[in-house]
Formats: C-alpha cells, sequence, structure tokens
C-alpha cells in the first residue's frame, strides 16, 4: 500500500521536524521519516542536536559547571562545600532524561500539528516516491508532491589518521557518553565541540589537551573575543597546542599514543581517550540522492537554489546538509521557511543575522561582522567596548570576566556587528539580533532603557561607548 502526502521530510532534526511541523499547520499532509537510533537502540525523532549535540553537550556542560563551581567558587560566596563528589552515573542519566523529555515532545507536537512520524530510513525513488526501510526491515512506499532532505550532518573521521574505534578514539557523541572521567584527555580540533567538550571533561578533572592545527584560535570569532576566550580556558587549566597537526594516533590497551608536529618537531603524547572534533561533513548516506540525479557539491552538501530547490523537481532540501553555518537555528530557520514558501507565503532567512554561541565559561557570542571583516568589506566602522567588570549584575554573580564590543558604519551608524565574552552571553546576544533584524543604529539601542541591573546593560554600555557617553567607563577622548 502506499501513502499519499503533499510533503515529505526526510529528517527530523532541527531542520526536519520544524519544517514538518509548520507545514502541518498550514495544511498540508505530512510526513517525517527519521533513521536515529540512540545507543540503546532507540529511535527518536529531534535528530543530532536533541539526542547527541546540543542538547546532551548543555546538560554535561550545566552539571560540570556546578560541580566547578560548588569546589572552586562557593567558598566566596560564603558557602563551605565538604566533599563535593562526582556522581557521573547519575550526571549520565539526567543528561538522558533531558534529551528524552525533548526527543518524546516532537511525537506530541508533530500530533497537534498532524504529523505522521515514521521511524526507520527514507530513500529517494524518483517521481516523489520515498521508500520507508523500518527499524525492524519492513518496507513500505511512500509518495508525496513533494519532499525535503533535511537528513543534516555526521562527524568527520581522520581514518588514516586517528579512525574511531568508539572506545579510545571517539567522536562528539561518544565524547559525551563516557562512563568515566579519563585521566589524560587529549582533543583534536580546537573548534566549538572541540572547546566546549574539553571543558565539561577538564570542569569534572580530566587533564585537558587540544591539538589544534591552525596556528590562530577560533579565526570565524572576532579576535579580541577569541584572544579574551584563550587567556580564560586556558586559566582553567585547558592546554590548548595551537599550530599542533595530529599526524597520528594509535589506540591500545593502555590508551591512546598521538604524534602531531609542532614548529617543525614531532612530539608525542599519551592520552586515556580522544575525541576527534575536526568538523562535520553533510549526510546523505541511505537517502538516494546521487540516483536520482540530485546534484551534490564537491565536498558533498545538497546543491540548492535560493527556493531550496535542488536540481530535481519537487526535492528540496535545508539544514546542515546543504552548507554554511551548521547551526540547528540556521536549519530552524530554513525549514519552517521553506514550509511556508511551499504553502505560497512570503518568507525568508536572514543570513546575516545568524547569532553564533560557544557555550564555555565565559560563554562566546556573535553576530554580524567581526571588525577584520567589515574592514574588509570597505566600511569606516568605529566600535564601542564595555567590560562586565563595570555590571553590578556581573559581579554580583561573581562572573565579572569579558566585555561586548559593538561595531557600527560611521556613515549610517547602523551596527554590523556585536561580539561578546562573558557570562550568559548566549542569552543576551538575542538583543543584538534584534538589533541586526530591524536594521538598528547605535541610537536606536542607546535610547533604549535597559533594566538595572542586568548583564544586558553592558550591551547598552557598549553601544554608548560607539561614541564616547559611556555612563560606567572611561570614554576615550575625542
Ligand atoms: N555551540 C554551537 O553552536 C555548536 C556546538 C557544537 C558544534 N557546532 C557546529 O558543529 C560543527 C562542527 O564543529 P567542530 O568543532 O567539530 O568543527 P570546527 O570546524 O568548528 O573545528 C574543527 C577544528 O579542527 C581543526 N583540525 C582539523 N584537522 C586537524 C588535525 N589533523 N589536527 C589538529 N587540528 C585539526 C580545524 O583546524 C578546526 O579548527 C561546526 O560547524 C560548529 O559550528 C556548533
Amino acid at each position: 500500500m502506499s501513502e499519499t502526502y503533499d510533503l515529505i521530510v526526510i529528517g527530523g532534526g532541527p531542520a526536519g521536524y520544524p519544517c514538518a511541523i509548520r507545514a502541518g499547520q498550514l495544511g498540508m499532509k505530512v510526513a517525517c521519516v527519521d533513521a536515529w537510533l540512540n545507543h540503546d537502540g532507540s529511535p527518536a525523532f529531534g535528530g543530532t542536536c536533541l539526542n547527541a549535540g546540543c542538547i546532551p553537550s548543555k546538560a554535561l556542560l550545566e552539571s560540570s559547571e556546578l560541580y566547578h563551581r560548588a569546589q572552586h567558587e562557593f567558598a566566596a560566596h560564603g558557602i563551605t562545600v565538604e566533599g563535593a563528589k562526582l556522581d557521573l552515573a547519575q550526571m549520565q542519566k539526567r543528561k538522558t532524561t533531558v534529551s528524552r523529555s525533548l526527543t518524546s515532545g516532537i511525537k506530541m507536537l508533530f500530533k497537534g500539528a498532524g504529523v505522521v512520524g515514521y521511524e526507520g530510513w527514507g530513500k529517494m525513488l524518483g517521481d516523489g516516491k520515498v521508500e520507508f526501510t523500518a527499524h525492524d526491515g519492513k518496507t513500505e512506499t511512500l509518495t508525496a508532491k513533494n519532499v525535503v532532505i533535511a537528513t543534516g550532518s555526521a562527524p568527520v573521521e581522520l581514518k588514516k589518521i586517528a579512525a574511531f574505534d568508539n572506545d579510545k578514539i571517539v567522536d562528539s557523541w561518544g565524547a559525551l557518553e563516557f562512563d568515566a572521567v579519563p585521566g589524560k584527555l587529549g582533543v583534536i580540533g580546537a573548534g566549538v565541540i572541540g572547546v566546549e567538550l574539553g571543558s565539561v571533561w577538564s570542569r569534572l578533572g580530566a587533564e585537558v589537551t587540544i591539538l589544534e592545527a591552525l596556528p590562530n584560535f577560533l579565526p570565524m570569532v572576532d579576535e579580541q573575543v577569541a584572544k579574551e576566550a584563550l587567556k580564560h580556558y586556558k586559566k582553567q587549566g585547558l592546554d590548548i597546542k595551537l599550530g599542533a597537526k595530529v599526524a597520528s594516533a594509535k589506540a591500545d590497551k593502555k590508551g591512546v599514543a598521538v604524534e602531531y608536529e609542532l614548529d617543525g618537531k614531532t612530539e608525542t603524547m599519551q592520552f586515556d581517550k580522544l575525541i576527534v572534533a575536526v568538523g562535520r561533513r553533510p549526510f546523505t548516506d541511505k537517502l538516494g540522492a546521487q540516483e536520482l540525479g540530485v546534484k551534490l557539491t564537491d565536498r558533498g552538501f545538497v546543491e540548492v537554489d535560493s527556493n531550496y530547490k535542488t536540481s530535481v523537481d519537487g526535492v528540496y532540501a535545508v539544514g546542515d546538509v546543504i552548507g554554511g553555518a551548521m547551526l540547528a537555528h540556521k536549519g530552524i530557520e530554513e525549514g519552517v521557511v521553506l514550509a511556508e514558501r511551499l504553502a505560497g507565503h512570503a518568507a525568508t532567512v536572514n543570513y546575516n543575522a545568524v547569532p553564533s554561541v560557544i557555550y564555555t565559561t565565559p560563554e562566546v557570542a556573535w553576530v554580524g561582522k567581526s571588525e577584520k571583516q567589515a574592514k574588509e568589506e570597505g566600511f569606516e566602522i568605529k566600535t564601542g567596548v564595555s567590560s562586565f567588570a563595570a555590571s553590578g549584575r556581573a559581579k554580583a554573580l561573581e562572573q565579572a570576566v569579558g566585555f561586548v564590543k559593538v561595531i557600527s558604519d560611521v556613515k549610517t551608524d547602523r551596527i554590523l556587528g556585536v561580539h561578546m565574552v562573558g557570562p550568559y552571553v548566549s542569552e543576551m546576544i538575542a538583543e543584538s539580533v534584534l538589533a541586526l533584524e530591524y536594521a538598528a543604529t547605535t541610537e536606536d539601542v542607546a535610547l533604549t532603557m535597559h533594566a538595572h541591573p542586568t548583564l544586558a546593560e553592558t550591551f547598552h554600555e557598549a553601544v554608548l561607548t560607539v561614541d564616547g557617553r559611556a555612563i560606567h567607563g572611561i570614554n576615550k577622548k575625542k
């Protein structure tokens, strides 16, 4: 029997499930097919983000941060905690509970929007047909007017250098599932995943070394912010070796021996576990994309036009699988916008206002252009920086580190970029995104009242600093 739909979404991660839900809300008959299986064999919607990425990593980041604070910060608040002990099994159990509550929630949301969820693999056969193979091997053919590819991405494996063995050499998912704190932990790659996971295990007691091939740290982040973040990471004990290109990693019963080149010399380090976090690749396995003639780029991303349409009529793609920023929220927006367009509505993604966040301590967040980028693009810019050291709220939180930097256009006064390093900047960045979305000037934000005392005042102060009128900072003489 062939079930017929208006839309079949293949992939139920942050790009796919919102696309399916929005399409359902807009009156389409929708199916969403997802192949995810957790390590315990349970299927789940939500993709990497909810099952093995954003959410479980944030759960462990929070728990490990509390453990670290109990040991190193509570005394400053006048709280004595004697013998704070780590119960890693409980910490992992809580992490799983957080994830599962959200992934099971997707099924409820599907119900509410009239979306039919299929747990298993989807393979495009052409002419709107999708072969669905359930986890028990049973197959059925589904048909739809339109098909959306939202199959996401997977960790890049360094097959010749450090192939995953899922025990000693693991990917970012495996690194969230350790059942004991490694004594010595190696990480290849000081990108977002490397520093977030390195932070988790360092706070829990591991000696962490991060080997990064590039000579500069976090090159996608504003230089001033990256420098400040590096200073704090090093202070916390993360040993970040820049310009260290890993040549080989060999695992045996004792651990992993990693050979890397630094300053023309070959060095070796021994670790108990090694995390490989060197980026993610588009995931199109078992999808039938190439057989169908869906054009892929040299790097395997699905090629789409400005309407997210692939080279094959009736086949669209959104999220990590089409490239660009590999961020859940970018995928969510694309999925929703595509559903709206398929329903005949006008909708668009503003790629100039995509926020990025690194959930370390301090957190790093940014949106828009960096100072270097703005200058390279020919803007005459003015900048304003305000430090959290001047924030009453940050001091009360015992987290008065970092700063907010605002970049604006001299000619129009429009805000071009905002870059932050400090406490809870993951939450603060939303205001800057809104400023960019509404093409706000520094004057617009300067005239906006901010509650006192809040961390958000530091953004306001940075904006005031642009024109030398900060109240809680020393302004540069003009
Ligand atoms: N908080 C978040 O928003 C968040 C969290 C996790 C992941 N992500 C996204 O997931 C994607 C993947 O993250 P990632 O950190 O794996 O990739 P990444 O591309 O951000 O960083 C990988 C790093 O590995 C280095 N590298 C590559 N080969 C190496 C080698 N042989 N030796 C040493 N270093 C090497 C690269 O130079 C690079 O700096 C990114 O797009 C990221 O933005 C986002």
